[in-house]
């Protein structure tokens, strides 16, 4: 296991990141999410050993994790960390790259294991071509393969795929989720990118200016998000008063994602259209009500500034809520 216990850190005085407490089971997947400066690839450095902690400790099964006070080495040997700075050999082949730490007493082992990962990060035919030739996004799949050449227990990804096209991210990613369930590495992966995590996390961190927000599996902080940062991280979404939307007179905020929303030919809710936004098999309605605009999806595009009446699933709200809506 994983262990994150009260850990605090400032880089020179200003406080990064407050009293984070977790845990990560052997062979999880653990996506870190939150706005850009939050603090996720300094936790990431963190675990890796880069920098010393002001409070906390920091463990991988019985062993302590330790700063550059402690280590003259960074990363200990059963980890391996992918940055945004990719370390590779420019003059070399991606095959050489990726194979650079296995051992050569095993040539057999290496080519096989070299092969696969090649497979895995779809390079096949660029296994022969020299780094230096290579695109942003290609250099970014050959680090990746050979951050798992050596087997890590641990693997921490920063923004993995942040140089590939979405053509590709897909496959990739499902490749790569799947060799590491297959080989039991245990993940975290700072990420902004919702596909990475509903699929493929089993857990999700939220964390926001330095402070942990939430820790839950994505389908739990997805059917009942509790707060802005979670219900943006996978979708538009609305804010509603209960008393907006429902007989009770409290004024809890709700949240509801655009797709939970239907227009209906008769309802007591009524919106003016304003615009409506092509998103490929759906349209985005941004219409008026209560004075300021909301947003739902619809089939079809809708004349701007005509009335139509729309509903919320109840539902959905009540499973939502922690108090039942009558
Ligand atoms: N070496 C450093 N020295 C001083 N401050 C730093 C350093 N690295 C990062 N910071 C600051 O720490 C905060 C957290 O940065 P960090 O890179 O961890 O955020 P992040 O959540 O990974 O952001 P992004 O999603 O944009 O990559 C930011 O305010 C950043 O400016």
């Amino acid at each position: 296991m994983l262990q994150i216990k009260n850990i605090s850190f400032s880089y020179h005085k200003s406080p990064i990141l407050q009293n984070i407490s977790f845990t990560v089971n052997e062979g999880e997947v653990l996506a870190i999410v939150g706005e850009s400066g939050s603090g996720k690839s300094t936790l990431l450095k963190l675990l890796y050993g880069e920098f010393d902690l002001d409070e906390g400790q920091l463990f991988w099964k019985d062993k302590e994790i330790l700063g550059p006070k402690f280590n003259l080495i960074t990363g200990p040997d059963y980890m391996k960390f992918l940055s945004q700075e990719f370390d590779l050999m420019p003059s070399t082949t991606v095959e050489k790259n990726i194979g650079e730490f296995l051992s050569n007493f095993y040539l057999k082992e290496k080519k096989k294991r070299t092969d696969e990962l090649i497979k895995v990060v779809e390079l096949e035919d660029f296994a022969k071509t020299k780094v230096r030739f290579l695109s942003g996004g290609q250099k970014q799949r050959v680090a990746l393969a050979k951050a798992l050449a050596n087997q890590p227990e641990v693997l921490l990804l920063d923004e993995p795929f942040s140089h590939i096209d979405n053509f590709r991210k897909r496959s990739l990613r499902r490749n790569l989720f799947a060799h590491l369930k297959k080989n039991n590495i245990t993940t975290i992966v700072a990420t902004h990118d919702q596909e990475d995590v509903l699929s493929f996390a089993d857990k999700m961190l939220i964390i926001h200016k330095g402070k942990k927000i939430e820790m839950d599996t994505p389908q739990q902080l997805y059917n009942n998000p509790k707060n802005k940062l979670a219900a943006s991280f996978f979708s538009e979404f609305n804010e509603f008063k209960l008393s907006e939307i429902t007989d009770t007179n409290q004024n809890d905020i709700i949240f509801v994602y655009t797709h939970e929303i239907k227009r209906v030919e008769k309802s007591k809710f009524k919106a003016i259209v304003k615009n409506s936004y092509f998103k490929g098999n759906y349209y985005l309605i941004e219409a008026e009500f209560n004075n300021r605009n909301i947003f739902f999806e619809h089939d079809k595009k809708l004349d701007t500034n005509q009335t139509v009446c729309f509903n919320i699933n109840i539902g959905i709200l009540e499973k939502r809520l922690t108090k039942k809506v009558h």
